[in-house]
């Protein structure tokens, strides 16, 4: 057997086409979604996903605001651009790429963004009220991994989902998202703390690698005619590099590879926040 594959670069050009058509009826009623960037430092791979970002911007119709800021900004200077996005009314939402170099605190710069901009949905009063069930803008990787899944058929409702990896801007809150009511899946999260990994994705209806370690899971690892999604990203000479291992496209039914998977519906996603943010102020204003 080899896996279908979710193709998640397709799925993210639908997405963007209907993200479009909702640009256009705001440009109607005089409202331009604008998302900013807040780029800190020269990491090569920060760097392709940023301008990545913006060229999905021009195709949709949302204004650019870009910041770059050198490795050696200090917290002062990064505060003051934060501050300046919060305060701009063209700027509709806006993301700090993480994660900050040197001595610059992931954590404390989510803190400073407006939360009603906040188009990573990681700000702690967001992620607040991902935990509470209310309505906020929700973190792109997890929500594009949730798309993906749905728009492709696959059922969410009583499976048993074994998430590897626990970070902040996917592991953690892609558990939360799975546990709504309006998902209600069953989420088994497995970390460095984990005993016996194997044990756990065996089990699941659909494994979630999150953890950024290169084939991580092998095709011993997954109950043949699973759903497998590959969150890891790593970067060697040969290219993009996947937590999943190759091996398993013989055993599950369904796979979404790195690259074409789950990257550019992280993209589409940040798209989506940002239109949904422009229509409720226009709303608001109406
Ligand atoms: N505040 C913040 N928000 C983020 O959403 C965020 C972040 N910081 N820091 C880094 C991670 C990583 N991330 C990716 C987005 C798209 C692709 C993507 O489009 N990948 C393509 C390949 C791109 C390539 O070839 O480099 C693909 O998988 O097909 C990858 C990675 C967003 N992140």
């Amino acid at each position: 057997m080899t896996a279908q594959i979710l193709d998640g670069k397709a799925l993210a050009a639908t997405i963007k086409a209907e993200l479009k058509e909702r640009v256009a009826a705001l440009a109607a009623r005089g409202i331009v979604p604008g998302l900013g960037t807040v780029l800190v430092g020269d990491d090569p791979g920060s760097h392709s996903y940023v301008a990545g970002k913006h060229r999905d911007c021009a195709q949709v119709g949302i204004a650019s605001l870009e910041v770059n800021l050198p490795a050696s900004a200090s917290a002062a200077e990064l505060q003051a651009e934060i501050e300046r996005l919060n305060a701009d009314p063209a700027c509709t939402g806006f993301i700090v790429q993480l994660p900050l170099p040197g001595s610059l605190d992931d954590n404390w710069a989510l803190g400073l963004v407006d939360p009603g901009k906040d188009a990573d949905g990681l700000h702690p009063a967001n992620l607040g009220r991902l935990v509470l069930s209310e309505p906020g803008p929700l973190p792109c990787t997890p929500r594009g991994i949730v798309e993906l899944l749905r728009r492709n058929g696959v059922e969410l409702a009583g499976a048993e989902v074994c998430v590897v990896g626990r970070g902040t801007t996917v592991g953690r809150p892609l558990g939360l998202l799975l546990t709504r009511k309006s998902e209600n899946a069953t989420v088994t999260l497995c970390h460095t703390g984990t005993v016996d990994v194997a044990a756990h994705t065996r089990r699941a209806d659909i494994v979630i690698a999150a953890a950024g370690r290169p084939g991580l899971v092998t095709a011993d690892m997954v109950k043949p005619g699973a759903v497998c999604v590959d969150v890891g990203i790593t970067r060697t000479e040969k290219g993009l590099v996947g937590d999943l291992d190759p091996s398993v496209h013989e055993v599950a039914s369904w796979v979404a590879p790195v690259p074409g998977g789950v990257g550019p519906m992280t993209r589409a996603m940040l798209l989506s926040n940002v239109v949904d943010r422009a229509e409720r102020l226009a709303d608001a204003a109406a």
